[in-house]
Order: C-alpha cells, then structure tokens, then sequence
C-alpha cells in the first residue's frame, strides 16, 4: 500500500534561519545584488562588510524582510520622535506589547515600573544624564545610542543593525558591540570597520561587484581577502 503522507513519519532536516536561493534583489527596476545564494543559522554573528554603495543595506533589509516580528532592526536612520524624552523614545521598543490607555498614561507620566526597566540600560549606553531630555537635544552620537536603546529594549533573539556603530567613538564602539552581542542569539551587523568586524563576529560576509564576493568563517579570513574587497 503506498504511503501518502510521510510527514508525521519524517522529521525535517531544520532549516537555516535566513535563505536566499538565486535570488536578486535591488530596489523598484533596479538590481544591486544579483542571484544570491546564502544562508544563516540561528546563533551566528555575521558581519556584512564592502564598500559604500556595495549593497550592505538592500542585503541586510531583504534578510530583515524574512521574520520582521522576530528582528530588533536598527536601520541607519534613527527614526527618533525629535520632541519626546530619551525615555519616552527607547520605550517605544515596547510600545506595541502595552495597551494603548497604559502607553497613554506613561507618555503623560513616565510610569516607575519603566523607568525602572529603562534605567540601567540607559546608563550602559551613558545616556542616564539624559534620560529625561529632548532627543532632538542631543548629539548625533547620542541619538544613535538611543535608537540603539530603543532596539535592544525591544529584547529579540535577532538583532539585524545597520551601521548601529558609524556616529560613536572607538572605545564606545566596542562596548556596544559587545552589549549587541550579549544581548542577542544571532546577530547580522553592517560595519565599515572591519577590525570590528574581524572581532566580533565569527562569519564575514563581503560584496563587492553586484555580488557576494566572500563569505567565510572570520578565523579562515587573511587581512588581503578583506582589503580586496575595498578595491575598484
Ligand atoms: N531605499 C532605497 N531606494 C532606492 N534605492 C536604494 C535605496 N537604498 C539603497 N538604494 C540603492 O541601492 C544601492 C546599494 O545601496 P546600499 O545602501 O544597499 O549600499 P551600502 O553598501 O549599504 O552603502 P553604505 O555603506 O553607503 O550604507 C545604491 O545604488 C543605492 O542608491
């Protein structure tokens, strides 16, 4: 008798987190990465590195595209609401797991139980000092670390960010990066450093051309592979 369903009978090979198979993607007409074949698994830390212009992002937001409800996404632009606290900004990373009379109560009053939660991250971020200020007050290094805030206080086992570390000092950076890293399962960053990238995360993934040029485990990776990657 044939079998007809063997589903229940079969367990699945799991599959990658993040797949692309020959695909191109690119923005309305236009293409930047053409017939991509990549993969990632739950719990690796990818750095996406190449050139200006190379793709990084367009690579980044399709993967984001994937499961947005599982992904603390911090793009390049902070997407700050400029008159609202630095508080008031960085709980937006939970506003959607609140009703809306208790957001309501807490923009009006900030609601001891959230300053609470929102304190010490603030704090690791150095931002404490302005916890209760204008975003629009701030640095652009600052309003960074508050976007990034915002992100991590959403508390996801992904963490996609794009350029999370481009308007913060070195010693900054790596403290970030670290916090990101801790603070998250799998982890896809853009970084233009790529001595961070070297660092930090296990796989480096470089474009170059229209295409993914380099994708290697970071310990199989020679400082040449890497600078090739940066030429016309
Ligand atoms: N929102 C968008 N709409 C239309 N085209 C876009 C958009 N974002 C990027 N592009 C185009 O896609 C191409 C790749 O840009 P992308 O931002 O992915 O590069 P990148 O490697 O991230 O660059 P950078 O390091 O400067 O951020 C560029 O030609 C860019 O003009």
């Amino acid at each position: 008798m044939p079998i007809t369903n063997t589903s229940a009978a079969i367990t699945p090979a799991s599959q990658p987190l993040f797949m692309l198979k020959s695909q191109s993607i690119g923005w309305g007409q236009k293409t930047v990465l053409e017939a991509l074949d990549l993969k990632i698994e739950e719990g690796e830390k990818v750095a996406v590195v190449g050139k200006s212009g190379a793709g990084k992002s367009t690579l980044i937001h399709t993967l984001y595209q994937q499961h947005p409800e599982k992904i603390a996404y911090c793009s390049q632009e902070y997407g700050l609401v400029p008159s609202l606290s630095v508080f008031h900004n960085i709980y937006m990373g939970q506003l959607d797991q609140h009703h809306f009379a208790y957001n309501l109560v807490n923009l009006l009053r900030p609601i001891k139980s959230q300053i609470t939660k929102i304190q010490p991250l603030a704090e690791t971020l150095g931002l404490q000092a302005h916890l209760f200020n204008p975003a629009e007050r701030l640095s652009g290094g600052q309003q960074q670390r508050v976007a990034l805030a915002r992100t991590l206080f959403q508390n996801k086992d992904i963490f996609i960010g794009d350029e999370p570390i481009s308007s913060v000092d070195e010693v900054q950076s790596e403290h970030i990066l670290a916090l990101i890293m801790s603070h998250h399962n799998t982890t896809i960053l853009t970084l233009h450093n790529a001595d961070l990238a070297l660092r930090f995360c296990s796989r480096i993934i470089g474009i170059r051309n229209g295409k993914i040029e380099l994708d290697c485990a970071t310990q199989d990776l020679s400082a040449s592979q890497l600078r090739s990657l940066y030429q016309d």
